[in-house]
């Protein structure tokens, strides 16, 4: 039901608390939202899940081995002048789980055609990484984490600087991967893209974490504002609700 829970987590950096008292389990096959201003700790929170951040004190609980844990930090924090391709870059997927050293066989190329196709970049296949859009690049980097059939996914701002169409087709496999069950996590600032991707949201605040419904938030800001909802995020004074 929950492959991953945190339990009473307290997470620092440079010696500074950043979180403490966390709880929570994250459904299998949910999408949450990781929501907070600047500095609030989703970083921190997603390196300690990750397991690249040891806590100071709690735990996290996860039970999705590490080769099937998939992180897509924001493109800006990503090196993509590298020469590859679109069809290699999504090749990678398969590195944690079969090797980088073996080369691939014919199912993985197979595999990585269907993904392309989906992603609708069969086209982008030799084009290198360099010469792609932002949404394309997207589309690739969604196509590696598929390659990877990646059971807990993390992503950071998954549609900043991505075309409209492009977060269509990956709202969509984002939605199609939970439906599989795949757990899901992903830092949104969109009001709108949280209404219409989140099961559940996680808001950190104050150095703690709360369990919001979605619908909660949403009815915060359509009594704020009601004709502008890709406002980014504000953050309600959620006291009233429980943490998990
Ligand atoms: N390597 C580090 N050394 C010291 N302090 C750090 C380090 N990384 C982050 N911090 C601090 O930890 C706190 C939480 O940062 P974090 O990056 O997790 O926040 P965030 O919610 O992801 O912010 P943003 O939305 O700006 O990415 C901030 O006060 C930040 O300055």
């Amino acid at each position: 039901m929950a492959r991953l829970q945190l339990h009473d987590l307290q997470l620092a950096r440079g010696g500074q608390t950043v979180l403490e008292h966390l709880d929570g389990r994250f459904m299998d096959g949910a999408i949450t939202a990781l929501i907070g201003a600047n500095g609030a700790g989703k970083s921190t929170l997603i390196s300690a899940i990750m397991g690249m951040l040891e806590p100071v004190a709690g735990r996290v609980e996860c039970a999705v081995p590490r080769e099937r844990r998939a992180w897509l930090p924001q493109q800006l924090a990503l090196d993509l002048t590298f020469p590859m391709s679109v069809e290699e870059l999504i090749m990678t997927g398969t590195w944690p789980s079969h090797g980088a050293l073996k080369g691939y066989c014919g199912p993985h190329y197979r595999r990585g055609r269907e993904i392309m196709a989906k992603l609708g970049i069969s086209h982008l296949a030799h084009r290198p990484l360099g010469a792609l859009s932002g949404g394309q690049r997207q589309r690739a980097l969604f196509g590696r984490t598929l390659m990877q059939e990646a059971e807990l996914l993390l992503l950071d701002e998954p549609f900043a600087n991505v075309d409209i169409e492009t977060v269509e087709v990956l709202m969509e496999v984002l939605r199609d991967m939970a439906r599989q069950g795949t757990t899901i996590i992903v830092v949104l600032h969109d009001m709108e893209q949280l209404a219409r991707l989140a099961d559940d949201v996680l808001l950190l605040a104050g150095g703690h974490g709360r369990w919001v419904r979605p619908d909660a938030l949403l009815d915060h800001h359509s009594g704020l504002a009601p004709r502008a909802p890709r406002l980014p995020l504000t953050f309600p004074d959620v006291s009233h609700a429980g943490t998990a």
